[in-house]
């Protein structure tokens, strides 16, 4: 079994290329993981999910050790078996899901209490919990259990939380069961503050781990503040390690954050817009609910070779969005996420060969200029 391994390929600027070897397979990035929160890329077969590129995605302690259970998917021979995806799964380790979906009951050294959000039962997750779900779902990305603090907060708090997550990180290193080819992230934490993101990334380093995710961001602090943030975290990481942005993004996100450093991404936004009739093209977000495209014969994205482009118009997109048939959702989630992969395609392309920063300047001059 090959070990888990980081290559740098090449780097452009602040921009990096690389390749990331795990027991289920190898990611090329700059790379975007599609969410599979409940052991489904929602709306979309595996098999689909792949044929967009995607290599990697993203399942959730949280949503699996609720329904339908860790011990149920281990028996049943691991999530890969259980959701029929061959390729490599990296999961979150539930810490901000519990804040973000649940009635929380407490939250202390030890971990955190918290009733589920789909039948009111009570749970507990610990850094050892998370580790031990986490290896029986068969993750081959584990994340560390942290706590995420909410935005704003106190810059009191966000050191708590991160001194926190900095012990939350040594226990989970210490419950990981190390095997070849599978991974531990540390999450490095700190909100918006140099002192303390300093602090967590000598923390994580001293600990060592596979790869480093930045945390904490994409709250509700806004680009500026985000690209501000990652302008000196990212380089507090190590450079020989993968570095993943939790939770982002839009487009423009990811383009910047691959500017600034950034190897791995995940967010909920393709496939939860391609549920609302929200779709990506080059030339920005276009909503198909709007009467505009009722009679428009047109592709949603000529330069899309996606089989929603290839097939459909934008008058049957917005008649079948209209009329909430289930096939709506099937094709925007499919074409979004194939814009998606596109789009880290070009971008792996351009830092290739050296010409991210024109890449860059000319996707700005064309997105959001506004659907024709
Ligand atoms: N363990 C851990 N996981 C995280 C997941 C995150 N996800 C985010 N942001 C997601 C934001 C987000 C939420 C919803 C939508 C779609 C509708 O607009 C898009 C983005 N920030 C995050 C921070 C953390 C973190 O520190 N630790
Ligand atoms: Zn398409």
């Amino acid at each position: 079994m090959t070990d888990f391994s980081f290559e740098l390929l090449g780097a452009d600027g602040g921009a990096r290329r690389g390749r990331v070897t795990c027991a289920h397979g190898v990611i090329q990035t700059p790379a975007f993981m599609p969410v599979g929160t409940a052991a489904t890329v929602k709306a979309m077969l595996p098999e689909n999910v792949a044929a967009t590129g995607a290599e990697i995605i993203l399942g959730n302690t949280y949503h699996l050790m609720l329904r339908p259970g860790a011990e149920r998917i281990a028996r049943l021979g691991g999530l890969h078996a259980f959701m029929n995806w061959p390729g490599p799964i990296l999961t979150d380790s539930g810490g901000y899901q519990v804040m973000s979906l649940s009635e929380l009951r407490k939250l202390d050294e030890n971990g955190v209490t918290f009733r589920s959000h789909i039948d009111g039962s009570y749970h507990t997750l610990t850094p050892e919990r998370s580790m031990e779900i986490q290896h029986q779902l068969g993750s081959d990305i584990t994340m560390c259990f942290d706590e995420c603090p909410p935005y704003p907060s106190e810059k009191a708090d966000v050191a708590r939380a991160t001194q926190l997550s900095m012990r939350w990180a040594a226990r989970s290193r210490a419950a990981f069961v190390n095997r070849p080819g599978y991974g531990l992230f540390g999450i490095n934490q700190g909100g918006v503050h140099e002192d303390l993101r300093e602090q967590s990334a000598q923390a994580l380093k001293e600990i060592g781990f596979d790869g480093y995710a930045i945390g904490g961001l994409a709250v509700g602090e806004g680009r500026a503040l985000m690209f501000s943030t990652l302008d000196f975290t990212t380089l507090m990481l190590p450079t020989d390690k993968p570095r993943y942005l939790m939770g982002v993004g839009k487009p423009e996100d990811l383009v910047g954050a691959v500017a600034r450093g950034v190897d791995m991404f995940d967010c909920v936004l393709p496939t939860r817009s391609g549920r609302t009739a929200q779709a990506f093209t080059r030339r920005g977000p276009v909503n198909l609910k709007n009467a505009r495209h009722g009679d428009d014969p047109r592709p949603l994205d000529d330069h899309c070779s996606c089989p929603t482009c290839r097939n459909y118009s934008r008058a049957y997109l917005n008649h079948v969005v209209k009329a909430g048939e289930i096939i709506a959702a099937m094709l925007l989630t499919w074409h979004n996420l194939q814009y998606y992969q596109d789009l880290m395609a070009d971008i792996r392309r351009a830092i290739e060969s050296g010409t991210f920063a024109a890449f860059e300047a000319d996707f700005q001059s064309q997105y959001g200029q506004g659907d024709i």
